[in-house]
């Protein structure tokens, strides 16, 4: 459906030039939902902006659903449905109306048109809104209705870009409810850029993980979290000396890794963590040290982030504030 090969974006202005994007390589298949994750300035938008062909690429190639960007745009756009950051509905106008009008752009007939708006109205919990000014749409309901107008025209790929910023955790979920239920109902393709680790972990079966603007990891969540970045351990020893002197047994031991005391508790990185809580109750008892607790954690994509580029998303600034909206 996307095949990026080397896309790249520099940004030139008289006193600077920012290169946005260093030569991106992407692909992904029919149905596959991607996600692509990267702190702020990393890229994402612009690539984003280049694959639906809104910018110019300054070098490299990318076909759409069969078709190059740059050759073919309007083709391109026939098959894709974007919905930026930002609402992309105009406020003074109804809900429906919105929808009628952006159908009648992509060539509906009208009738086609008001039955698909009202079908993506259904779909996205926003009946009863038809004739409400979008102005008067709640936050949730508004970035349901911008993902509809992508929908519109029953596109093969759907690309949405920080769909759930600025949403409450209760409007992200209801979000992502309705964006499932459609996908589950056709093949639809999904490429999403997120600030939400979580939203791309549950979410997407691929993540691409962009800094700087390159890709530096490209797979499942799963296999991303075993290859970069193990399960973690955190043992709570009955006293300090017990702590430090399980520190020392860790850092001897073949399954444990960058080890750390803190207070009574060690942290540790395990490798297949559950499977080595029994060796490491066997390994206490034997030294004599006193366990209190003994917890592993599976790893994050923020650990896989952190691992990668020894720099956490969290303190890029990525994870935004949450606004209330319903
Ligand atoms: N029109 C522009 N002119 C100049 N520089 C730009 C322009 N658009 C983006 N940039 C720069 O390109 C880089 C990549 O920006 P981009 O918006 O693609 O990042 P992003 O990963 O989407 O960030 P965010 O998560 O904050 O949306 C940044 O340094 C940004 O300042």
């Amino acid at each position: 459906m996307i095949e990026a090969k080397g896309l790249t974006k520099d940004f030139v202005s008289r006193t600077e030039t920012v290169h946005a994007v260093r030569g991106i390589d992407l692909r992904v298949e029919r149905g596959e939902t991607v996600a692509v994750l990267g702190p702020n300035g990393a890229g994402k938008t612009t690539t984003m902006r280049m694959l639906t062909t809104l910018l110019a690429p300054t070098a490299g190639t990318a076909r759409v659903a069969g078709f190059d960007v740059t050759r073919d745009p309007a083709r391109v756009r026939r098959r894709l449905g974007y919905v930026g950051q930002g609402n992309g509905a105009g406020h003074g106008q109804r809900a429906l109306d919105e929808l009628y009008y952006q159908g009648i752009t992509f060539g509906l007939s009208r009738t086609e048109a008001r039955r698909r708006g009202q079908e993506l109205l259904d779909g996205l919990d926003l009946a009863g809104k038809e004739r409400t000014k979008v102005s008067e749409l709640s936050g949730g309901q508004r970035r349901r209705l911008d993902v509809a107008m992508g929908l519109m025209h029953a596109p093969e790929l759907l690309v949405l870009d920080e769909p759930s910023t600025g949403l409450d955790p209760h409007n992200r979920a209801n979000l992502w409810e309705h964006i499932s239920a459609l996908r589950a109902a056709t093949d639809m393709t999904l490429l999403l850029t997120t600030h939400y680790l979580d939203e791309a972990d549950t979410m997407a079966e691929r993540v691409v993980i962009i800094d700087h603007g390159a890709v530096i990891a490209d797979d499942t969540p799963e296999t991303l979290k075993t290859r970069h970045a193990g399960d973690r351990l955190s043992v709570t020893a009955g006293s300090r000396p017990d702590a430090d002197h399980l520190a020392a047994r860790l850092t001897q031991w073949e399954a444990t890794s960058e080890v750390a005391v803190d207070g009574t508790v060690v942290h540790a990185g395990i490798a297949q963590g559950s499977s080595r809580v029994t060796d490491l109750v066997h390994l206490a008892d034997a030294a004599g040290i006193d366990i209190a607790d003994i917890q592993v954690r599976r790893p994050t994509l923020d650990d896989v982030f952190l691992n990668l580029t020894g720099r956490s998303l969290r303190e890029t600034g990525s994870t935004p504030e949450l606004e209330t909206a319903s």
